[in-house]
Parts: structure tokens; sequence; C-alpha cells
């Protein structure tokens, strides 16, 4: 997928050298941009495996946040992606299904606000708001509407979460015949979150275009701090002093197996990660990355009737063919 390269090579051509609250450092951009034309097929990375496993815990992952649980009891079953992030009930602050089926309201709504005498229609029984009923509804009944959007940030939670939601808000458009999606993300952990986030929304576009009769169209992302994590202690302030010779390396490459040569040239240079700590620098795997030719996107397909029917086995990825699979450690 040429726009999640174009997205990786832009962050290591133009980031900069940013240490974090996690310890491992990052090489960051401010605000990068793509567009993915979901006709073309489905955006699953082929540049490394992202099948089996991995898409299993992307597909379980969606499902989960549109069922509405603020735990990970039933999630923690099938993956452990959210484990670290969840208190020893399985509670977790950032579970961002709950802010999609229902959003916090105050009881009669804010002072000065004029609500429907009969009651608020996509109000749940606990006086919760169901925001995605609320964008289906309105794409069958209304779909020209530019108001579909689907918040998962709660300030007040936000402030306090030992995780504040990423991916916090998209938005959902109709053209024509199409429907297209548009996600905002704060911040995009570029080896490992992002590839998930790309295939579970272009995943949600196309279960929301079926259950609404649209084609689905277009997944466009934004992500405001872009950044790849580049290893902790020596092994990342290594890219505080040398990034500026590692982006200069990268000008120079015109043909993309030379992009394994700057990573040979890396390896060599930089001090070794420390002991428990390996792969936390994730600049390795994304060079053997770009150096790949990406193959022929895959397709999937959805078996479900409705999104309130939507299962596991209803859905299949199809005609997947990928370069092998990358190992990266997940900062914390
Ligand atoms: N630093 C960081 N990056 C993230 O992407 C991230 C967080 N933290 N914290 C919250 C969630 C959890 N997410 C995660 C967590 C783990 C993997 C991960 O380890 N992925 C492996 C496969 C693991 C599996 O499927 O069991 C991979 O190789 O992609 C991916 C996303 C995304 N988020
Ligand atoms: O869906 C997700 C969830 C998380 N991430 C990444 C982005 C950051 O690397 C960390 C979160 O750390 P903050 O300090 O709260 O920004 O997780 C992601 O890419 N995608």
């Amino acid at each position: 997928m040429e726009q999640y390269l174009g997205l990786v090579e832009n962050v290591l051509r133009e980031g900069t050298y940013k240490p974090n609250r996690t310890g491992v450092d990052t090489i960051s951009t401010f605000s990068q941009h793509y567009e993915i034309d979901l006709q073309e097929g489905f955006p699953l990375l082929t540049t490394k495996q992202m099948d089996g496993f991995r898409w299993d815990s992307m597909l379980h992952e969606l499902l989960w946040y549109l069922s509405g649980e603020e735990h990970v009891r039933n999630l923690r079953e099938k993956t452990g992606i959210w484990n670290e992030w969840a208190d020893e009930e399985g509670n977790l602050d950032t579970a961002y299904g709950r802010f999609w089926r229902r959003f916090p309201v105050p009881d009669s709504g804010l002072s000065g606000e004029s609500w429907p005498e009969d009651g608020h229609r996509w109000l749940n029984e606990d006086g919760t708001f169901d925001q995605i009923q609320y964008v289906v509804d309105g794409l069958n009944e209304n779909p020209n509407s530019r108001r579909f959007v689907v918040s998962a940030w709660h300030p007040a939670n936000a402030a306090v979460s030992t995780l504040p939601p990423c991916h916090y808000t998209f938005v959902v458009n109709v053209q024509g015949e199409t429907l297209n999606l548009h996600l905002t993300q704060r911040s995009g952990d570029v080896a490992l979150g992002i590839p998930f986030n790309i295939a579970a929304y272009a995943l949600l576009a196309t279960v929301l275009a079926r259950e609404t009769g649209f084609e689905v169209g277009k997944f466009a992302h934004t992500i405001v701090d872009a950044h790849i994590y580049c290893g902790e202690g020596e092994r990342g302030e290594w890219y505080r002093d040398n990034l500026g010779e590692l982006q200069a390396r990268l000008d120079d490459v015109e043909v993309k197996a030379e992009f394994e040569e700057v990573r040979e040239w890396l390896e060599s240079e930089a001090p070794e990660e420390a002991e428990g700590k390996e792969r936390f620098d994730h600049v390795p795997g994304l060079l053997t990355q770009l150096s790949r030719e990406p193959k022929s996107r895959p397709e999937i397909e959805i078996t479900a009737d409705s999104l309130a029917e939507l299962t596991y086995d209803d859905i299949a990825l199809r005609e997947y063919d990928a370069h092998p699979g990358i190992k990266f450690s997940v900062a914390e």
C-alpha cells in the first residue's frame, strides 16, 4: 500500500527526534494525511504479514468497539493487545466502544439546549447516546447530511485516563453512491498501531456502506503526531545525534533495494538494543518494509445482513499474499 509506505518515508525523512512518556524515543512529525481508495481492494499491508493472529486481533478489536463494552473481559479471551492498559478487573478508561455506543449525556441536557419533548431518539435506556446508531439511521434517512461525526473524546475522562483515545473521532460522508470515512488520530505509532487502525476503519467503512446500501469509497486519515519508535536508552539517543546522517542517506536512495543498505549501515553504527529491550527500535523493520515491493491488495467478504448481527465468522479476508511478518515491541 503506497500510502503507508509514503507515511513511513515522510516520518523518517522529515521527522525530528522526540523523547516521550514511554521512555522509548521517537522520530516524530506533525500532521500526516493520506487517502486510500477502498474500491481498489482492502488496505491490509502486504509489506509484512498481517493475516493470522494479527488479523484476528484487529477484527476482535473492531467488534469489541462496536459492542460498546467498557471492559476487556471478553476481548482478552481473543487477543491480549489491550491487556496492558486495563485494570485487574479488566476495566479500561479508553474503551472506545463505550463512547461510540454509550456517550455520556447530562440527565436533561445542558441548560439552554432544546431537546425533543418526546425523548431523544438515540438515547439508550441508561441515558447515554448511541453515536453509531445515529450515523446508521442518518445514512438511511438523510445521507447528504454533513453531521455524521462519531467522537470518542470525552475531555474529563481523557484528562485522567491511562491512555486517552488515539483515534478519537471520525466523520462519515456520502458523495453520490459512495460512502467515505475520515479518521482523525492525535497520536500514531507508525509501525504497530497504524496498520491496525487503517484496517479497522477501512473495515468499518465497508460494514457501514453495506448496512446502508452505499458503495464503499475512500478512507482518509489524518495523524497529528505520527511517530516511529526508535529505541530506549543509548539506542534511542543515537538517533538524536545521527538523524541528520540517516536522513541524508535516505535522500540518496534511488531504488527500493537501497533501503536495505541504509538498514545495514544503521545496524552497524547504532549501539545494540539492551537485553530484554529488543525491537523497540522500529526503524530497521520499517526500512525492510520500504525495500519490499507491495503486492496486490486483498479483498474482504462480509456475509452478515446487518451491523447488529456482525460476528467474527461473517468477515473473511480473500486473496491475501504478503511478505514475511516483522516483529516490533510495543512501547508502554
Ligand atoms: N506504543 C503503542 N502503540 C500502539 O499501537 C498502541 C499502544 N501503545 N497502546 C494501546 C494500543 C494497543 N495497540 C496495540 C498493541 C499491541 C500490538 C501488537 O503487539 N501487535 C503485534 C501483533 C500482536 C497480536 O496480534 O497479538 C504486531 O506484530 O502487529 C498492536 C497494537 C495499539 N495501541
Ligand atoms: O490505536 C492506537 C492506539 C495507540 N496508538 C499509539 C500512539 C502512541 O504511540 C501510543 C499512545 O501514547 P500517547 O502518549 O497517549 O500518545 O499508542 C496507536 O498508534 N494506535
